[in-house]
C-alpha cells in the first residue's frame, strides 16, 4: 500500500476519473474526525463545500455504519446515495422501514438480561434499527467492557455477524448486505465504470478485500496488511484528497486518454 499523494496515486486518480467513477465514502473517521461522543461527529464545512461541488461532477455515495437518519444531518451536503448500517440499510429498492426481525429478539435479550452489566462496565448501547453497536471508548476498563459485550453476544439467537471497529463492536443479521455488496449495487445502479472508495475502519476492510483491481481504494489511517491500494496518513488528509479530486475532474473526465 502506498500513499495516495504520490505519482502512482495521481496516476490512479486520473485513471479512475477517466472511467466515470462512483465516489463512495465512509463517514466516521473518513469524512468526519473521530470524536469521543458519536453524536458530536460532523463533516467540516470545507469538506461539505467541496463535496457539494463534486456531486455535480460524479455520483457520490455515503456508505456508513450509522443509521441513514442519523448521518444525513451530519454531512452538510446532499449525496446521490446514503447507505447506512454497514450496507444493510437504504440500498435503492429496499424499504427503510423493513427492519430485520432478529433485532427485536436481540434487543429484548440484551435489554432484559445484559443491560445492567453492560452499563456497569461503561458500555454505551447504540440501537440503529438494522444493527446494534456497543461502544466502549469511555469504559474504565476496556478489556472488561469487551468481555461483557462478548458475553451478551454469545447469548443471542440467531447468532449475529460481529464487526469490530474503533472502540465499538457491531452486530448485524448474518445475511445483511455488507459495504462491498452495497458499493457494488450502487455501481450497477449508477452505471459508472469504476469506484473510488475511502474508509478507515474494520467495517471498510470488506471493500478493500473484494474490490476489483480497477477500483481505487484508499485506507484512511495506514494499517499494515490492509488490502487497500493506497493510503492517507489520517483523516486530516481527506479534505486535500477531495480537493485534488475536484481539481482533476475538470481534465480527467473530459480526456479519457
Ligand atoms: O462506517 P462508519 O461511518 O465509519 O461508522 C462506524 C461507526 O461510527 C460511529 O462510531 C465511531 O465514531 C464515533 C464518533 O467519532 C466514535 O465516538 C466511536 O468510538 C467510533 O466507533 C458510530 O457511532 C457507529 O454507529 C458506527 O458504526
Amino acid at each position: 500500500m502506498q500513499t495516495l499523494f504520490s505519482p502512482a496515486g495521481e496516476a490512479a486518480m486520473h485513471e479512475a476519473l477517466s472511467l466515470r467513477p462512483l465516489l463512495a465514502l465512509d463517514f466516521d473517521g473518513t469524512l468526519a474526525p473521530i470524536v469521543g461522543d458519536p453524536s458530536a461527529a460532523r463533516a467540516s464545512a470545507r469538506t461539505a463545500e467541496v463535496l457539494s461541488r463534486l456531486v455535480r461532477q460524479l455520483p457520490v455515495a455515503i456508505v456508513t455504519g450509522r443509521a441513514v437518519a442519523d448521518v444525513v444531518g451530519r454531512l452538510g451536503f446532499n449525496p446521490q446515495f446514503v447507505v447506512g448500517n454497514h450496507g444493510a440499510e437504504g440500498l435503492p429498492g429496499t424499504d427503510l422501514r423493513d427492519l430485520p426481525p432478529e433485532l427485536d429478539l436481540w434487543r429484548a435479550r440484551i435489554m432484559g438480561d445484559f443491560r445492567a452489566q453492560l452499563e456497569q462496565a461503561g458500555v454505551m448501547i447504540e440501537d440503529k434499527g438494522h444493527s446494534m453497536s456497543f461502544h466502549y471508548r469511555h469504559a474504565p476498563d476496556r478489556e472488561a467492557a469487551r468481555d461483557a459485550i462478548h458475553a451478551a453476544i454469545r447469548a443471542l439467537q440467531p447468532a449475529p455477524r460481529v464487526i469490530g471497529g474503533k472502540c465499538v463492536i457491531n452486530l448485524l443479521p448474518a445475511d445483511a448486505p455488507d459495504k462491498f455488496r452495497a458499493v457494488s449495487t450502487l455501481l450497477r445502479i449508477s452505471a459508472c465504470g469504476s469506484v473510488i472508495f475511502a474508509g478507515d475502519d474494520l467495517t471498510d476492510d470488506v471493500v478493500f478485500e473484494h474490490a476489483p483491481a480497477h477500483w481505487l481504494t484508499i485506507r484512511v489511517d495506514e494499517k499494515p496488511g490492509s488490502r487497500a491500494r493506497f493510503s492517507l496518513s489520517g483523516q486530516h488528509q481527506v479534505l486535500s484528497f477531495l480537493e485534488r479530486l475536484e481539481a482533476m475532474t475538470a481534465t480527467s473526465m473530459l480526456s479519457p486518454d
